[in-house]
């Protein structure tokens, strides 16, 4: 369709539709809920689109954002306000009670300027935006409600950790405990220990401030965690016969996905149940969130490791140092702990195709390094060139407990192959220094900014439930702390994009070659010698997402 020349290619086309990456979700017209004792100003000519709630929402909001500027706000940009809203738990038991929240007596929030956040208050996904682009997604502002929909001597709540360990999940224990009992004067509070499993144990741990009151200082879980062996109907069956009211489930995109199937079953028996997650994953592969608590340290802990093998290699000669950090799927880790050290010659990630042999291939740049400093450090995630180890192994795909595919070990893989190629190839004495510090890295307790997110995480989950909202997860988004849909979050992982700026960033700092686009020249160039063959060519650039370019 031909555009005109003033027509913004990005504005949905009728004020009216829902935009079309939002089709598939369950996007409901503003007009469905909102109470007409709110709209002091504005028709409901054109819709707002609020997902996922029954819950009344004044549009007091579109009248605020005239009021805050001076732009002319026209029928077609405030229509384009989304809230993907959070489940509450009067969406399927209206009656329920609610009460006023003790925080108002509380001591602590005795002089602040305003204890509760307002429903009103949206955080918005999208922070760069022009003056033409729609206003695009928000998420309900975590933070203690006015009414709370649970009295303190009826809850009775639990904690579970699911998955792999990262620094900084018993402070989030710690400060739920805290959080429930100094805010919210609750004193049932139950430790599910090793994971999903431990629903179906007959044990549970009391747990108190007291009892919590120095986990923050240890790396690892104080409840233990596991992999694989959820069952929601169990799971569910077992949260009814205990009492249990409130559900905090901490745990990565596996988890977070077993706690959006809680919630639908909880919800499906009409259980006044609270489910709120806590993303948890060192390799900060969860969307939405502006990052996952621990990652920080993870960066922070990986400086050691880098440097040592940047120590190593410079003490030698011809010293190669490679360095592996966790990263399943998402080189975040990686490319932060590049970036952060300016000690790394070359960072490979899961996301960006790499190879060894041939002109602009990875022994060419460890040459060409050695040559002009005599020493060079690579950094690589685990996820990092599976295919070829794969291929050169002649491995199996094999899954973990909870479905995910088990790693093979690149960093070996990396460091022999080097190794073989100087040796037999190029003739030449290299001192190959390998550390692996994954789990050490992820074993540390969190740092004093994780500890602090670590915080701010838990006691928004706790105002969350206490307000009667479920199926949430919490996290900031830019910077602003949200309740945001469960399965929102599970959709998708977030990787690094290579097309983004932070890539670009890490290669200019690193000028490490671009592996991606020499691969397109590659194929682009039949009669160019010593390229990979096309197949590994072409399975490279499927996997970042450019083989539709060739
Ligand atoms: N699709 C799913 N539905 C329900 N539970 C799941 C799902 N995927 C994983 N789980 C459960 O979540 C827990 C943790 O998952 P896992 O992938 O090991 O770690 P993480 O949550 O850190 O990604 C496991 O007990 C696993 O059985
Ligand atoms: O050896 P384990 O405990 O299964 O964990 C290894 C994996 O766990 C991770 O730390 C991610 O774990 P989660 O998915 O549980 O967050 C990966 O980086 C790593 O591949
Ligand atoms: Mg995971």
């Amino acid at each position: 369709m031909a555009l005109g020349s003033n027509a913004n290619p990005l504005l949905p086309l009728s004020g009216t539709s829902i935009p079309s990456n939002y089709a598939n979700r369950n996007l409901k017209s503003f007009s469905d809920f909102y109470n007409p004792t709110f709209i002091p100003k504005f028709s409901a000519k054109k819709p707002l689109f609020i997902c996922n709630s029954r819950q009344p929402f004044s549009l007091r909001i579109r009248a605020q954002t005239s009021n805050a500027s001076n732009v002319n706000v026209n029928e077609d940009q405030i229509s384009d306000f989304i809230i993907e809203d959070v489940p509450h738990l009067t969406n399927f038991l209206p009656d329920l009670p609610s009460y006023p929240n003790p925080l108002k007596k509380s001591q602590a929030y005795a002089i602040v300027k305003k204890t509760f956040v307002s429903p009103e208050d949206m955080v918005t996904q999208k922070i760069v935006v022009q003056k033409e682009s729609p206003r695009g997604v928000h998420f309900r502002r975590a933070g203690p409600r006015e009414k709370v929909y649970f009295t303190s001597e009826e809850v009775r709540a639990c904690i579970v950790t699911c998955g792999g360990l990262c620094p900084g999940i018993n402070t989030v224990l710690r400060e739920i405990v805290c959080g429930l009992n100094y805010m919210y004067g609750v004193d049932d509070i139950l430790g599910i220990q090793g994971g999903y499993r431990g629903f179906y144990s007959k044990n549970t741990i009391k747990l108190t401030p007291k009892v919590v009151n120095d986990i923050h200082k240890r790396g690892g879980t104080f409840l233990q965690t596991s992999r694989g062996g959820h069952d929601t109907n169990k799971i569910v069956d077992n949260i009814q016969d205990r009492g249990i009211n409130q559900v905090y489930i901490i745990g990565g995109d596996g988890t977070q996905k077993g706690a959006a199937a809680i919630y639908k079953e909880v919800e499906k028996r009409g259980l006044r149940v609270a489910v709120a997650g806590i993303p948890k994953t060192i390799d900060n592969d969860i969307v939405v969130i502006d990052k996952s608590f621990g990652f920080d340290t993870a960066v922070e802990e990986a400086q050691r490791a880098i440097n040592a093998a940047h120590v190593e290699v410079e003490s030698v000669e011809n010293g190669v140092g490679i360095v592996k950090l966790m990263g399943r799927y998402s080189g975040f880790i990686a490319m932060h702990a590049t970036l952060a050290s300016r000690d790394v010659d070359c960072c490979l990630i899961p996301e960006s195709p790499f190879y060894l042999e041939g002109q602009g291939g990875l022994f060419e740049f460890v040459e060409q390094r050695l040559k002009e400093n005599g020493h060079v450090v690579i950094v690589l995630a685990e996820g990092a060139g599976q295919d070829y180890v794969a291929q050169s192994m002649h491995a199996f795909d094999e899954k973990d407990a909870s479905g995910n595919r088990l790693l093979l070990d690149s960093g070996l893989w990396l460091t022999q192959k080097i190794k073989d190629h100087f040796t037999n190839v190029q003739k030449m004495a290299i001192n190959m220094k390998y550390i692996d510090p994954t789990y050490m890295i992820r074993a540390i307790p969190s740092n004093a900014s994780d500890n602090i997110y670590c915080t701010l995480l838990a006691q928004s989950a706790v105002h969350g439930a206490m307000a009667g909202y479920t199926g949430f997860t919490v996290g900031p988004v830019n910077s602003r702390h949200a309740y945001i849909p469960i399965n929102r979050v599970t959709e998708t992982q977030n990787t690094v994009k290579l097309t983004d700026r932070m890539w670009a960033r890490l290669l200019a700092s690193t000028n490490q070659p671009s592996f991606v686009q020499y691969c397109e020249l590659a194929c682009l160039s039949p009669f160019h010698q010593a390229l990979p063959s096309s197949d590994v060519v072409y399975s490279l650039l499927v996997k970042a997402g450019l083989a539709d370019q060739i």
